[in-house]
């Protein structure tokens, strides 16, 4: 618990909106489900593979594709139809998912 050595990418084009600290969750498969609540996370872009923050994790549940709500979606920054279609983009015909929630870790001024 507590130590930095994991890693979790995220699309480019959602970096300004995990960095201010706005998007509290991501909805991920299986393969990404073994995230430990209190630990912290390095925050990488997809794409360039750029460290550009550290989060905490502090949940990681089971969450069926069918229970995504509108409370998932505004935690996304998304509304909850474009949320539903990115999902089955990203893990098509997946059934259940997990949502991970963390918080940004500030960096010291
Ligand atoms: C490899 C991979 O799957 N990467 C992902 C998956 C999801 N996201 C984002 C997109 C949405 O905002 C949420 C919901 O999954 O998480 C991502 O950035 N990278």
């Amino acid at each position: 618990m507590g130590n930095s050595s994991s890693k979790i990418t995220f699309f480019q084009w959602l970096r300004p909106l995990i960095e201010s600290g706005q998007k509290t969750i991501t909805i991920r498969d299986e393969s990404e489900s073994h995230y430990e609540p209190g630990s912290i996370v390095s925050v990488h872009t997809l794409e360039t593979d750029e460290k550009f923050c550290d989060i905490e994790i502090l949940s990681v549940e089971a969450l069926r594709f069918e229970d995504i709500n509108d409370t998932h979606a505004r935690q996304e920054l998304l509304s909850l139809s474009e949320l539903k279609a990115l999902l089955k983009d990203i893990y098509p015909g997946e059934e259940l998912l997990y949502v991970i929630s963390y918080r940004l870790v500030e960096e010291p001024r």
